[in-house]
């Protein structure tokens, strides 16, 4: 009976091996097809001549959105933005409001150029974006999504993954990327980790950075804590936090936030952030709230409260919760 019930389980286990190997020769199959399509005409390298990359050293990093329309074109009658003027300034934290659907992720997703817009153009030091070498560009932007992924591999591994292929920051600093070694990575993912908050439960972790994700169950915070770090480690000039704190409680999220701005004082990168939660947009430098894919308003804190317009009923509408619904 025992040998049975050995056969039967290990014949079982197989099947299911054998399913997931299937799948996961699917989406291999559908990567390399990604992989290799065309980039779209903008970013083709013919035009590779034409596009440009701006010294580091004199980049301001101001932002402009001019009269940008947009539709994803799977939805062709569903405009999503509607002549949207937005300046997001060096150095400041710009945060983006609005009730579910307005379009806030769009608007990341067009500064980071995932897609193009219909009309108008987006603007960084007064020179159009898609003049610009994409890949340059990408490389100023520390991106945290509203559902970052980890992937079972060390804490290490999972931050240092964010200093990506092409860092000018990094460069800049007068280190190679190609050449560096463990120990200087070691001290950027640990500073990254400071930053980011995330360092003091990291060394309580059993093997510290070394302890493989998905051998501890990490709490969604600190999933979230370890995403910001990878998004840091790059030294970006551009945050973007896409309700990456959602998943914090007030107290980790404030100090969260004190540690995230000094590293953005530090390097005076500028911070775009999308939240529906009150604490996190409270302090930014600009509140700009959209309604039905146009800007309704923009300001402070205090002064948006005081125009009693939309901000100010998205948050009583969060019924003391904080929330901005
Ligand atoms: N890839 C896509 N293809 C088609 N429609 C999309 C796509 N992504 C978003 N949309 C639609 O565009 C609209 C705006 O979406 P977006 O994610 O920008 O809103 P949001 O303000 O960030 O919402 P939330 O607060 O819920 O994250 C929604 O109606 C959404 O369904």
């Amino acid at each position: 009976m025992l040998y049975v019930d050995n056969v039967v389980g290990s014949s079982l286990s197989v099947g299911g091996q054998y399913r997931q190997l299937m799948q996961a020769i699917g989406s291999s199959r559908k990567v390399f097809e990604y992989a290799e399509m065309p980039p779209s005409s903008s970013m083709a390298p013919q035009n590779k001549t034409a596009l440009k990359t701006l010294p580091l050293t004199e980049l301001k990093g101001t932002v402009l959105f001019r009269n940008i329309s947009f539709t994803y074109a799977s939805r062709p009658n569903e405009p999503i933005l509607r002549g949207i003027d937005l300046e997001l300034p060096p150095g400041k934290t710009t945060a983006l409001v609005g009730a579910s659907g307005s379009g806030k992720s769009t608007i990341s997703a067009l500064l980071q150029r995932w897609y193009e817009p219909d009309a108008g153009q987006i603007l960084l030091d007064g020179v159009p974006i898609d003049d610009l070498d994409p890949r340059w560009f990408r490389s100023l932007f520390g991106v945290v999504p509203q559902e970052p992924r980890l992937f079972t591999a060390t804490v290490w591994e999972n931050i240092a993954l964010g200093l990506g292929p092409l860092n000018q920051e990094i460069a800049r600093e007068g280190l190679n990327l190609e050449t560096i070694d463990v120990d200087s990575v070691s001290q950027l993912v640990r500073e990254a980790a400071e930053a980011a908050d995330a360092h003091g439960f990291i060394s309580a972790l059993p093997e510290g950075y070394d302890t493989m994700v998905g051998d501890v169950r990490l709490s969604g915070g600190q999933r979230q804590r370890i995403a910001l770090a990878r998004a840091l480690v790059k030294r970006p000039r551009f945050l973007i936090l896409d309700e990456a704190t959602s998943a914090l409680d007030s107290r980790t999220e404030a100090a969260v936030q004190k540690s995230v701005n000094a590293y953005l004082k530090q390097r005076f990168a500028s911070c775009l952030v999308i939240a529906h939660r009150l604490s996190t947009v409270m302090d930014a430098d600009k509140i700009v709230v959209l309604d039905k894919g146009r800007i309704a308003e923009e300001g402070k804190h205090q002064a948006l409260m005081r125009k009693r317009g939309i901000y100010a009923k998205l948050v009583r509408g969060g019924g003391g919760r904080g929330m901005l619904r």
